[in-house]
């Protein structure tokens, strides 16, 4: 994931999650069926730059609406709502990921910070600039029009005449319709203006009977959800039948279900899948590196009217549930002040301990969340090796670093951690293995994670934390410590890696955490795990462990 200075200090360091507008993702499992339509089209020869907005999503068929000799007008449309168009144009840029921009630009990325650039050329008009409201409502919309996805098109294929209607709907029709749902049915907007605008919206960015279209469906809607008529699945069956109506009155993937049933059981199941489709929680890290204390912060928040609260398990950390787009537009965050981190990756930083002085070595630490934090905690003594084998990511950490003024105590390594640890023999006081993990801890920020995830994923992922576990193993001095963590809170990835490593390496031993996050967060066996629906944070995991002095 490539990133610019203005990204840096949006990185939640535990999801890696950008608050700003680039979604630069590989396409979703659920929209192969788009994707192949878009690429059928491609293959049958249709122009690269017709407007997206005209694919059907089954057939790969230029709809009725689509003239060769429709030229896009570059005026500003003053009739169509422009969050409306703004969340209509994000939502495919989401759900198409990279053939979108291909579609659009053979450029590929080329005005990724442009939006106003993709609505003009996807829907053909531009729309007035989006004042504040306006940007809190595109946060608010596609956020929740993608988490809710599965339960919206359920309610949407309901309400369609056949099954083939609804699979056979091109992708920006169906975007409207979804946010016009979503607005209807999870934010309770005063039901006949939310038809209007969606009408109006499908009428000049598709064509008059598209407009109808949604006046029908989204009608039906309103009189059903007035009626509390609502079709919704019944929690029935057999344990897959139930799995199922869960996954998509909670919308989620039925694997994930069937599996947190299996582990939590129904009830706990049902409280995380609340948890993830829950508004997201920040806080926020002053950076001491740069003189800049918690009080400073909190001074600066009270002069901006951003609510606000101390944490109560981190000492730099401010949490906060509204004001976001505040903090932004006071470059506090582009100032290198401050970062958004969550309290469970500042938790994980708790355990390594950093103390000035030492050497350490960030085995995965791109995009810098937890790095810079330690490095801050030297007080400009000491070293920090940070590799990755991302490229894009580690140029973020290095320019991130600069920004925070700790980049005199980091030295990045752009490597494969496995390739590096053959090749290197030097030693280190602490080991951080912030390994690559499925993020199911962190749903609740990463909006669209949960489609792009599947179970087998974790198989692979297994295999990739055992490999790095044993690589950073190799770092670490005879009393040194290595502290696993991932930002998952699946047994598989944690406990049972730590165990299967115990296992592999008898000169390693467990160090009880209780030494360095507060006891409730700490397990039986020793181990950090903050738990969604126990704590309010994220999830996450680490294990701290320590070698034996030969
Ligand atoms: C969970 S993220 C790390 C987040 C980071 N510690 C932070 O706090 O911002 C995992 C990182 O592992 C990196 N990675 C994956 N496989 C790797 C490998 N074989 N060697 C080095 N880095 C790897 C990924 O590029 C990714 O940046």
């Amino acid at each position: 994931m490539e990133g610019t200075l203005s990204q840096l200090s949006f990185i939640s360091s535990n999801s890696s999650l950008f608050l700003n507008t680039q979604f630069e993702k590989p396409p979703l499992m659920a929209d192969t069926l788009v994707l192949r339509a878009i690429k059928s089209t491609e293959r049958n020869g249709a122009s690269k730059t017709k407007p997206l907005k005209y694919i059907r999503r089954r057939t790969g068929q230029a709809s009725e609406g689509f003239h060769e000799s429709r030229k896009r007008v570059s005026k500003v449309n003053l009739e169509v709502s422009p969050h409306r168009a703004v969340c209509a144009v994000r939502l495919m840029r989401i759900e198409l990921g990279g053939a979108f921009a291909d579609l659009l630009n053979e450029k590929g990325k080329g005005s990724g910070s442009n939006e106003m650039g993709y609505v003009e050329r996807t829907l053909g008009f531009r729309t007035r600039p989006l004042d504040d409201r306006d940007l809190r409502l595109v946060t608010d919309i596609v956020g929740g029009a993608i988490r809710w996805r599965r339960f919206l098109d359920h309610l949407i294929a309901s309400l369609c005449h056949s099954q083939k209607m609804f699979e056979g709907m091109e992708p920006l029709l169906l975007q409207i319709l979804r946010i016009g749902f979503y607005e209807i049915v999870k934010l309770d907007m005063p039901p006949y203006a939310v038809v209007d605008e969606n009408v109006r919206l499908a009428k000049v960015a598709l064509r008059p009977g598209a407009g109808n279209m949604v006046n029908g469906i989204l009608r039906k809607l309103v009189l059903l959800k007035e009626n509390n008529t609502l079709p919704l699945p019944v929690v029935e069956g057999d344990d897959r039948a139930k799995a199922r109506a869960l996954a998509t009155i909670y919308s989620h993937p039925v694997w994930m279900v069937r599996r947190w049933i299996k582990q939590l059981g129904q009830d706990v199941a049902e409280k995380l899948m609340t948890w993830n489709n829950s508004d997201p929680h920040f806080s926020i890290r002053a950076n001491i590196a740069k003189d800049f204390t918690r009080a400073d912060l909190v001074e600066l928040l009270t002069m901006l009217k951003v609510p606000h609260e101390l944490s109560p398990h981190l000492d730099n950390f401010v949490r906060i549930s509204t004001g976001m787009q505040i903090i932004i537009q006071a470059s506090l965050l582009k100032q290198g002040l401050c970062s958004v981190q969550d309290e469970s990756a500042g938790l994980v930083v708790s355990i390594v301990d950093p103390q000035p002085g030492e050497t350490i070595i960030d085995c995965c630490a791109a995009p810098g969340g937890k790095t810079l934090f330690m490095a801050s905690r030297l007080l400009s003594q000491g070293v920090i090796s940070a590799i990755d084998i991302n490229k894009g990511r580690l140029r973020i950490l290095k320019e991130s670093a600069i920004l925070h003024e700790v980049d005199g105590v980091i030295n990045t390594i752009h490597a494969d951690l496995r390739e590096f640890a053959r090749n290197n023999s030097v030693k280190y006081d602490k080991v951080l293995l912030d390994a690559p993990c499925s993020g199911l801890g962190v749903l609740s920020k990463r909006a669209d994670l949960r489609w792009n995830r599947k179970l087998e994923d974790i198989e692979l992922l297994k295999n990739l934390q055992d490999e790095l576990l044993d690589a950073a193993s190799m770092f670490v001095k005879p009393g040194g410590v290595l502290v696993y963590s991932t930002c998952s809170i699946d047994p598989e990835e944690n406990e049972e890696r730590v165990e299967a490593f115990l296992e592999r390496h008898s000169e390693f031993h467990i160090d009880p955490v209780d030494r360095y996050v507060p006891h409730n967060f700490v397990t039986m066996r020793g181990f950090y795990f903050s738990n969604p629906v126990v704590h309010s944070l994220d999830g996450s995991f680490a294990a701290r462990l320590v070698a034996i002095r030969i």
